[in-house]
């Protein structure tokens, strides 16, 4: 029952009156309901136990009236006496023509003369449901009558009650076959569900009170008349008690059963007699109901049918009747009613003629082996009972999940609150094939998300500038000593970094450069002798090239100090802001080195201006930023700002436990022919040793030797010491942790578990990429737009691949996609020849060489290999490349101006006589005709001809005859404008 909602039944027990009664008093209070197991709101209720407290014992068995008068009256002119003294006359009526409706051929005889009215119904035989429903509809307006007529006394009804039961339970034997046809009775049955009209509630109320009229007719013919006396004795004085319904009705059901179990229909009757005599409505019904097997509450109840069942003969009709019971058990409102059934026969037909239960209801109907007995319902219902509750357990879809990196299928399903299955059908239609268990990156998960609307916020778009952890552990708070700064220097190009670090170095490392550029980070450590002791300050070199963005950044992810070289005579550019933006999204102090003051063009002070408009202001003029002009030519104040940056590093207090286990990262990468994999490392807290086992990412090894920037082998490596590791089994990307563990297994297991998961986070994310590509670049290559250039790509260091892969990503790609199908360290083999020579690959070599072979390989199987060593010249002939492959566009060249000046008719059409005003005019050149600033015409011109000649050309100033097929409409005064199509090869970017 839902709240504040009450039906009637519930509320006949609760005030332990019968349904009827509390019918009768919703009727008197103007309540609409139908039936007892309709509901009411909780006002009306309110309003209706009122109303009975109010007419207390006595009014209830005044309400029984109107339903009980009719009965009397009809079988027992002694009680319909004493009701005539009740309002509630046209409810008799209607009973009557209920009588003659069901009459038995036995009743017949009794019920015509029981009332005159009835002798219409009945002449019109088969026609009565139609004509008993109209005349239970004036009888709602009495109902309320009978409330209100409080005058009625109790012991009219009560008679009445018992009577009825007994007529029930003595004619029960031998009217049988009568009863059947007349109980099928569809108008009461629809009664029941609350939703029925109000003309079926009144036939719901008339039925039973029939029934009785008609048992009382025939225990008046004398049948079996002491047995239902004495049954009637006993149930009559309940009957009238306001407690029906709950105590009395079950009880007494099972206990009226055993004796009669010889007799079934007996005991059924018995049993109605004693609801009855409660009420008197229904009886039968509430029979049919008892051997319910469903609620625990009527389990007693089951096991005394089973016995009853077991005791009748097992035919169809017994299972037919069992069947039906099932199903009419699951009506509650019927059950708890009390309201009339009788025996097997007419159950049968009622649950077929019944209408279906309301969903409520339905869903209130348990166990599962009833459940299974009436399978197509049953299975409805526990269906969408099972859809209503996993709805109810499916946790809503947020709107927004926030994601930090790799997370595994079913964790996503999780956080996005989707099912699994979803999640991998949504990937498997993007080409990635995955289980619940594997590991989705970022990107991939994110993708997933937002296609399902789900808005994905990541941790990871913080600058990659951002400074790393301090990479110490709670641990070495209590051993920590000085270490080093390590000072990143950046700057714009050419501003003088490299040569800035050369003088502090004292090593000529800029002139050694291909091209003049720093092309890979460098660390170089250098010592400074002070009052207090030798201070050393380790520089990583990160070059100004905007190519060379990521890798700068890197550096300075591991820098404490960041010098900002800004050249005095070229002051703050693009490159020169950037690099701020880095220092400050690092968080590092930034000293500027204001370099190349020894020029004359040096303008130091303007210099200070330009970065104040970047929040720097010089200390000199009140800010906080060390601000140092030097030359890196003749070293002037190159101490000043080194003494700067130790003043810097000490307000910073860097400190790291040097008695641990090495930690820090991987500065650059690459494959060395000779020593194999080698990586700088800057050890940033611990002290690194040889022989230590060492984890970078997937990357295991084991410290074979270090070698520091001065090209001398050392055996350790204190904090902020950068040196090149040699004994690692692979290329360790550039900017991955490293990381040295005690125990060498526990290592190679760390580094294995990163490699798989990276290996198929790589994986996915290169199908996704794929997929995704070749989604978008059908359509154009359907257009015939579209090119592909093929790329394996072949550095000498990490570093510069990205540069390269990062420069590569500038360029525009709207109609020549670059793939690059490989990017790697190390020398150009026979296997990456292989590789581009199967997909139609240029091979681009990056300061590296080719292996033996690699050069007779491409040759043979007809594959590029472009070397380069310096970036601009590789991203200009790759963007070449790809201008090559774009088609080539037709242009317009002009070539002179033509002006009719007279018309003449031709045989064909019409010949313009013009004179050329500027260039030329050609023959089967393209022409437009224009007048008054509108185009005519646009087309070749077919015949030129100069007097009656056909010429080739005719020149500015000379008289010439033109005719074009397809436009004779010539003006004098049109102007001809003379042209040709010219094909131009295209460039990437349009100019
Ligand atoms: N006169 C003068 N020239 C300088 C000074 N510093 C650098 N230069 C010159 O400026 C040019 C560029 O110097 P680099 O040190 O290569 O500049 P960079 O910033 O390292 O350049 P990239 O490595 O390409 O980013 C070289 O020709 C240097 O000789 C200086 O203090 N004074």
């Amino acid at each position: 029952m839902s709240k504040g909602k009450v039906r009637i039944y519930e509320l006949s027990r609760e005030l332990k009156l019968d349904n009827k009664d509390i019918l009768a008093i919703c009727e008197a209070l103007g309540v609409a309901v139908k039936s007892h197991s309709s509901t009411i709101s909780e006002d009306d209720a309110d309003r209706i136990r009122a109303e009975a407290r109010k007419a207390g014992s006595s009014a209830k068995t005044k309400i029984k009236r109107p339903v009980d008068r009719p009965v009397d009256k009809a079988v027992a002119p002694k009680k319909a006496n004493e009701k005539t003294k009740g309002p509630n006359r046209p409810v008799r009526k209607q009973q009557i023509l209920e009588i003659r409706r069901y009459a038995s051929p036995d009743s017949q005889p009794d019920e015509p003369s029981s009332e005159p009215e009835t002798g219409q119904v009945a002449a019109n035989g088969s026609e009565s449901d139609e004509l008993l429903s109209p005349p239970s509809r004036p009888s709602r307006p009495t109902a309320p009558a009978p409330v209100s007529s409080a005058a009625a006394p109790a012991s009219a009804a009560k008679p009445t009650s018992r009577s009825d039961s007994d007529d029930l339970t003595a004619d029960d034997a031998p009217e049988t076959p009568y009863l059947r046809p007349k109980l099928v009775q569809p108008p009461s049955r629809p009664a029941k569900p609350s939703a029925r009209r109000s003309d079926d509630d009144a036939r719901q109320i008339q039925l039973p009170v029939k029934r009785r009229d008609r048992e009382e007719a025939r225990r008046d013919s004398g049948r079996d008349a002491g047995r239902d006396t004495s049954e009637v004795g006993g149930a009559a004085k309940p009957g009238l008690s306001p407690k029906p319904s709950i105590e009395l009705k079950r009880p007494v059901s099972r206990d009226t059963i055993r004796p009669s179990r010889e007799s079934p229909r007996d005991t059924d009757t018995v049993t109605d007699n004693d609801d009855g005599g409660l009420s008197d409505s229904g009886s039968e019904i509430a029979d049919l109901r008892r051997p319910s097997p469903r609620p625990p509450k009527h389990k007693a109840r089951e096991e005394e049918d089973e016995e009853r069942t077991e005791s009748r003969p097992k035919s169809k009709t017994s299972k037919a009747r069992r069947r039906s019971q099932v199903v009419i058990d699951e009506e509650e409102d019927f059950t708890d009613d009390g309201s009339g059934s009788s025996a097997g026969m007419p159950q049968v037909s009622l649950s077929l003629v019944r209408p279906p239960k309301p969903k409520s209801q339905q869903t209130q109907a348990k166990p599962a082996p009833t459940a299974k007995k009436i399978s197509p319902r049953g299975s409805q219902t526990s269906r969408s009972q099972r859809r209503e509750r996993r709805q109810e357990e499916e946790p809503e879809q947020p709107e927004m999940i926030v994601l930090t990196g790799s997370i595994t299928v079913n964790d996503l399903a999780d956080r996005m609150a989707t099912p699994q299955t979803e999640i991998i059908k949504s990937l498997f239609f993007k080409g990635i094939a995955t289980n619940v268990n594997q590991t989705l990156d970022l990107p991939t998960a994110k993708m997933v998300a937002e296609e399902f609307g789900i808005e994905v916020e990541t941790t990871e778009e913080e600058s990659e500038a951002r400074k790393v952890t301090e990479m110490l552990d709670e641990a070495d708070l209590e051993n920590l000593h000085q270490r080093p700064p390590v000072v990143t220097i950046m700057g714009h190009v050419d501003h003088g970094k490299t040569s800035l670090l050369d003088y502090i170095r004292q090593a000529k490392v800029a002139q050694g450069e291909a091209g003049g550029i720093t092309q890979h980070i460098g660390a170089y450590h250098v010592d400074l002798e002070q009052e207090s002791g030798s201070r050393q300050i380790v520089f990583l070199d990160t070059p100004g090239h905007e190519a060379f963005t990521a890798m700068r950044a890197r550096g300075a992810r591991v820098t404490d100090i960041a010098i900002l070289v800004v050249a005095a005579d070229d002051g703050v550019r693009p490159q020169t802001i950037e690099a701020i933006s880095h220092a400050k999204a690092a968080g590092v102090p930034i000293v500027v080195a204001i370099n190349k003051i020894d020029k004359e063009t040096a303008q130091p002070d303007r210099v200070k201006q330009e970065l104040m408009e970047h929040n720097l202001v010089p200390e000199e003029w009140g800010g906080d930023t060390i601000m140092v002009p030097v030359s890196a030519i003749t070293g002037e104040s190159v101490d000043t700002l080194l003494e700067m940056l130790l003043l810097v590093s000490e307000v910073e207090d860097l400190h790291a436990n040097p008695d641990r286990l090495a930690r820090g990262t991987v500065i650059e990468a690459h494959l060395d022919k000779a020593r194999g994999p080698v990586a700088t490392l800057l050890v940033q807290n611990g002290t690194l040793n040889v022989g230590d086992a060492i984890v970078a990412g997937a990357v295991f090894g084991k410290v074979r030797a270090m070698i520091d920037d001065r090209g001398d082998r050392v055996e350790s490596t204190l904090p902020s010491f950068a040196v090149e590791v040699l004994g690692l089994n692979d290329v360790p990307p550039a900017g991955e942790e490293f990381e040295v563990y005690a125990d060498e297994k526990e290592a190679r297991a760390a580094a294995d578990a990163r490699a798989v998961e990276q290996r198929q986070s790589r994986l996915q994310q290169a199908m996704a990429s794929r997929r995704v590509t070749l989604n978008s670049l059908s359509a154009k290559a359907q257009e015939g737009d579209l090119k592909e250039l093929n790329l394996v790509l072949k550095g000498d260091v990490q570093g510069s691949l990205e540069a390269i892969l990062a420069s590569l990503q500038q360029l525009p790609q709207d109609e020549v996609q670059i793939r690059v199908l490989m990017a790697a360290p190390g020398e150009i083999t026979e296997t990456d020849v292989d590789l581009a020579a199967a997909s139609s690959a240029v091979i681009i070599g990056f300061n590296t060489t080719l292996a033996p072979g690699a050069r007779q390989s491409a040759d043979r199987l007809g594959v590029d290999i472009r070397d380069y060593e310096i970036i601009y010249k590789l991203l200009e002939d790759i963007e070449g490349a790809m201008e090559g492959l774009l088609d080539p566009e037709q242009v317009e060249e002009p070539l002179g101006q033509v002006e009719v000046r007279a018309i003449f008719p031709a045989r064909r059409g019409t010949v313009a006589g013009c004179y050329v005003l500027s260039g030329k005019v050609t023959r089967n050149c393209r022409v437009r005709v224009e007048r008054g600033g509108e185009t005519l015409y646009q087309g070749n011109l077919d015949s030129l001809k100069r007097m009656k000649d056909d010429v080739r050309e005719v020149n500015a100033g000379f008289e010439c005859g033109i005719a074009v097929n397809g436009f004779n409409d010539w003006q004098e005064g049109d102007i001809i404008d003379a042209f040709r199509l010219v094909t131009k090869r295209r460039t990437l970017t349009p100019a």
